[in-house]
């Protein structure tokens, strides 16, 4: 701990002298695609924010004390708010309802809370009224952070300080070049988390720390090279003895033992994410798998069993013998990767959650649901036995745990799932912690303290990662993990550096169509800044991400623009693109790596190299989508390619947390990018639409 920390468990990596971003590499590419430069309209002056005290994120005087501000409020209302726009988010289910829509379309991954919003509503009860703002966190104010001049000298300014292993270091190499360096939070990363010495908990062993960085700023590397490495060198350090998952004493023997679960809130990151850790272990050949449901080419997902994943797994790597079995009866996995509830289930098996029912009980429940509606698919499944599969995966020996996107999975909603989870592992291990009753509401207060809560020490090394931490989870982590060492980087809820801000108002006529004059004129832009470079005849026209409210909008508006010759992808949680079993439903706007590595069913992005600018694959926005219309579901953690220089935001964000994950969809890795906000200027509702626009420009990095 740095000798001027004001806080015992915090560290506020300091601002870097070299590239803003840290991105040095990425950003001389994005310089020579020639991403124009200018400020654009609507974005406030970064010289007039005060620096990164997160408390003024939503400072009242930052418009006052800027002309530009001013200028452009007479121009730009922002966003309608009418009473009720908001109707069809609205749940009569209560709380749990509602927060699954904010959360954008309920990440319906395995998690039966988030399959609620599919059922049927009823809409004569009273809506429950929603809070609109919740506030980007306090948590990191000046009284609780260090600006570690002391610290700076002790952060890493390579990849090989602390040293990494030879295999792993030579795959970053492969992916990021050989000139990049550790971004802030990479860095506090590598220096609380690898470096062995620096043990936070040394009586315990165990190792509790939040990784807390904006958006497209590394988190994924920053802890996948320590729990990577770590779980090496254990492996090595047993090399006399080795490793045989299945002969752990405590529960009974499954197919799959993973040593460390990395936890995503939807199966799309969770298999961005397996397939990024796999291209970091081309050499030291740890065994990593993705547990996505929709991973199995089988339709019939109750049939399938973690062998079978297993199998699929392995053919999907072509047979390489990259990852051969050790023992026949074993499947020596060293990393899962999935939703808590996909997880949960193949610990518990599947159907562990439903209530054991009466044979009256069934017979009168079998045929309708709670709706009075006929039960299908995995619904109609009641009576205990029946439905319920056997357990597959042992959880004895995790070690680590990360929990990626932690503020929703301990969001009030998700946390039971998540929590009980770790309590599963906990026993699984032989150290049983108390599952906590009370849930913690959005405000800082417990909302039902049966008791103290205790903090939970669990049994292994828990990572947690974030761009924002909302207030919700800020309590949590204080009452429940007041030992959690807390890493955070300098721009932390702030949008990145290299993303800039536009404001379009709406012209009063169809917003549609204004929609597509905004398309079109982006394509426009970069037809001419294509010609003006290099004479390109409109190869690199980029891709624009859209994100709507709610599903019926991105229908809406994905019909429209096909019907004007705009291909574009439509997707939101009950697109049935999502249940392909892929992540092909997203091809053409994930980043792409460039190893010649198969993108395999589950998830397996292939390495790139950042001194290879992207290819532009059929640029032709007739023949090839270079639209993708989505919801909140797509907002979280996934890596979008650098050929996505737009997002665009046509509905008022719900609230700064989901605006930050939206727009933070562009520019990432220090690439350019730009950030449109549609906004209605005049009539009903201009006063909230100023705040979302003066809240928005305080999220604009200085
Ligand atoms: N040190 C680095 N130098 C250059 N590029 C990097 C570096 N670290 C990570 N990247 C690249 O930055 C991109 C974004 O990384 P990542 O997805 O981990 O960001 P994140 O912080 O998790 O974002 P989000 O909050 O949206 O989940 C990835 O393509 C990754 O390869």
């Amino acid at each position: 701990m740095n000798p001027g920390s004001r806080s015992a468990n915090l560290e506020v990596a300091p601002r870097s002298r070299g590239p803003k971003h840290g991105f040095s590499k990425a950003r001389s590419r994005s310089s020579r695609e020639g991403f124009p430069d200018s400020k654009p309209r609507g974005e406030f002056s970064r010289d007039s924010v005060p620096h990164a005290d997160p408390k003024l994120i939503s400072s009242p005087q930052r418009e006052d004390r800027n002309p530009s501000y001013r200028r452009k409020s007479r121009q730009y209302n922002a966003v309608d708010e009418r009473p009720g726009k908001w109707s069809e988010e609205r749940s009569p289910q209560g709380p749990h309802e509602t927060r699954e829509r904010r959360f954008g379309e309920g990440y319906r991954d395995g998690n039966r809370h988030l399959d609620r919003q599919e059922r049927p509503q009823t809409h004569d009860q009273p809506r429950p009224r929603f809070r609109n703002d919740i506030p980007v966190v306090t948590e990191f104010s000046e009284s609780n952070t260090t600006t570690t001049k002391q610290g700076s000298s002790e952060l890493a300014a390579q990849f090989t300080s602390p040293p990494l292993m030879p295999g792993i270091l030579s795959c970053l190499t492969d992916i990021l070049g050989p000139h990049a360096t550790p971004t802030p939070i990479q860095s506090l990363s590598l220096k609380w988390l690898l470096n062995d010495s620096a043990q936070v908990n040394p009586e315990a062993g165990w190792k509790q720390f939040l990784l807390a960085s904006e958006t497209g700023s590394g988190k994924s590397i920053a802890y996948l090279l320590p729990v990577l490495q770590n779980l090496k060198q254990a492996e090595l350090d047993t090399a006399a003895s080795p490793r045989s998952p299945l002969t752990t004493s405590s529960g009974p023997k499954r197919a799959l033992n993973p040593r460390a679960l990395i936890l995503a809130p939807t199966h799309e990151l969770s298999r961005q994410l397996a397939g990024f850790a796999k291209s970091l272990l081309h050499e030291v050949k740890l065994r990593v798998l993705c547990a996505s449901r929709a991973n199995m080419k089988s339709t019939k997902e109750r049939d399938s069993t973690a062998r079978q994943m297993v199998a699929q797994f392995d053919a999907s790597l072509g047979n390489t013998g990259e990852f051969e079995l050790k023992e026949r009866s074993g499947f020596p996995v060293d990393v899962v990767v999935g939703t808590p509830m996909k997880l949960l289930e193949m610990v518990k098996g599947r159907g562990w959650d439903r209530k054991e029912i009466s044979k009256e009980e069934e017979a009168e429940e079998s045929e309708l649901d709670n709706f009075g509606k006929p039960r299908r698919g995995r619904d109609k499944m009641v009576g205990f036995g029946k439905w319920r599969s056997q357990p597959e995966m042992g959880l004895a020996n995790v070690e680590w745990v990360v929990v990626d996107e932690a503020d929703v999975l301990f969001d009030p909603d998700f946390q039971e799932t998540t929590r009980q989870l770790l309590a599963d592992i906990s026993l699984a291990r032989g150290h049983p912690v108390p599952l906590p009753t009370p849930v913690l509401s959005q405000s800082s207060a417990v909302t039902t303290p049966a008791s103290v809560p205790t903090p939970l020490d669990y049994p292994f090394n828990l990572i947690l990662t974030s761009a924002t931490i909302p207030s919700a989870l800020a309590t949590y982590l204080d009452t429940y993990h007041p030992k959690l060492m807390r890493l955070a980087s300098p721009n932390l809820h702030h949008l990145p550096k290299t993303l800039q801000t536009e404001y379009v108002n709406w012209t009063g006529g169809n917003k549609l169509a204004d929609i597509e004059r905004r398309i079109r004129r982006v394509w426009a832009e970069d037809a001419s800044m294509a010609g003006a470079t290099n004479g390109d005849d409109g190869r690199s026209l980029s891709k624009v991400l859209i994100f709507c409210n709610k599903s019926s909008k991105v229908d809406e508006l994905g019909t429209y623009l096909q019907e004007r010759g705009i291909k574009n992808i439509a997707l939101s949680s009950t697109s049935d693109q999502r249940k392909r079993g892929s992540n092909h439903h997203l091809d053409g706007f994930l980043r792409v790596r460039e190893t010649g590595t198969k993108d395999s069913e589950d998830a397996a992005n292939v390495n790139t190299s950042p001194t290879t600018p992207e290819p532009i694959i059929n640029s032709d926005p007739k023949s090839s989508p270079h639209v993708m219309i989505t919801t909140s579901l797509l907002s979280r953690g996934l890596d979008f390619s650098p050929s996505i220089r737009h997002v665009f935001i046509v509905d008022e964000p719900r609230n700064m947390i989901d605006f930050l994950h939206r727009a933070g969809r562009a520019g990432r890795a220090g690439e350019r990018g730009k950030v449109v906000v549609f906004g209605k200027m005049k009539g009903r509702g201009s006063a909230k639409a100023k705040d979302v626009r003066k809240k928005v420009g305080s999220l604009v990095s200085h």
